[in-house]
């Protein structure tokens, strides 16, 4: 099994605050990776500092066998390495559309050529993103005017539009009703079956992440706690003792 992202004895202080200490772990190629833990701890700092948001103050980063703790975000990201946030980044004021067309940006094209495009490969691949998530029907409409479920949808579709090779979701559920979820849980499954994109997730919504991640890796207090298949980690006394104690 070949490893794709390999994060080994990573840390990360804020002042004082020990956000991530000693992490190690690994992401196989093809696979969905989960990341779980109580609030506040460590796991939207340990994506922060994979995808090269800040300096890690110790350990290494490997992605496909490269270190990539000392790359910027774009360097990394043309790499194939993406992330989505808790709170969508999306452009409010721009159509579903031209949010796809300017998630592709990074590539070195310029906004005038992507919006002047209407017949390129890549209007017609975003049509078919918004298809894939639902948002066909909307693609037009302001991304501001989409509820916020539906702006997480568009998120993940934007990330698609980069074909990236590794996906890092961060609460990709959180503030979804219901019926969202379910529809996002099997769009991730088919992105990762059908086109071939590694995910590793962050989750709170443990039917959620017990259901989609065939390993788990669970952070408290910024150091890794346990890791394990879903129904081990379900099980681990000090997995519960963590979830308990922070509440
Ligand atoms: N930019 C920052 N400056 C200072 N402290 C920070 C910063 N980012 C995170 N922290 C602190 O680092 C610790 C870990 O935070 P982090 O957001 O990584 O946890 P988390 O597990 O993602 O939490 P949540 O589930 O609530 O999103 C917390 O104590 C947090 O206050």
């Amino acid at each position: 099994m070949t490893t794709l992202l390999e994060v080994r004895d990573v840390s990360k202080a804020f002042g004082g605050v020990q956000a991530n200490v000693d992490i190690s772990l690994r992401v196989p190629e093809g696979k969905i990776i989960g990341l779980i833990g109580p609030n506040g701890s460590g796991k939207t700092t340990l994506f922060s500092s994979i995808v090269g948001y800040h300096p890690i103050d110790s350990g290494s980063i490997r992605f496909e066998g490269n270190e990539i703790s000392k790359l910027r975000v774009r360097q990394i990201a043309r790499r194939g390495l993406l992330r989505t946030f808790q709170q969508t980044r999306i452009y409010g004021g721009m159509t579903c559309m031209q949010n796809m067309l300017i998630s592709t940006s990074m590539r070195g094209q310029t906004l005038v050529h992507l919006f002047a495009s209407q017949r390129s490969g890549e209007h017609g691949r975003a049509e078919e993103l918004l298809e894939f998530v639902g948002l066909y029907q909307k693609r037009y409409l302001l991304a501001g005017d989409l509820s916020f479920g539906q702006q997480k949808l568009l998120e993940f579709a934007m990330a698609l539009m980069n074909e990236p090779k590794l996906l890092m979701l961060d609460e990709p559920t959180a503030g979804i009703n219901p019926t969202l979820i379910n529809g996002l849980i099997d769009r991730l499954v088919h992105a990762n079956a059908n086109f071939g994109i590694t995910l590793f997730v962050i989750e709170h919504n443990m039917r959620v992440i017990m259901n989609l991640a065939e390993h788990i890796y669970c952070l408290a207090h910024g150091r890794l706690l346990a890791e394990g298949k879903p129904d081990e980690i379900q099980n681990d006394q000090r997995v519960v003792e963590a979830y308990l104690g922070a509440h």
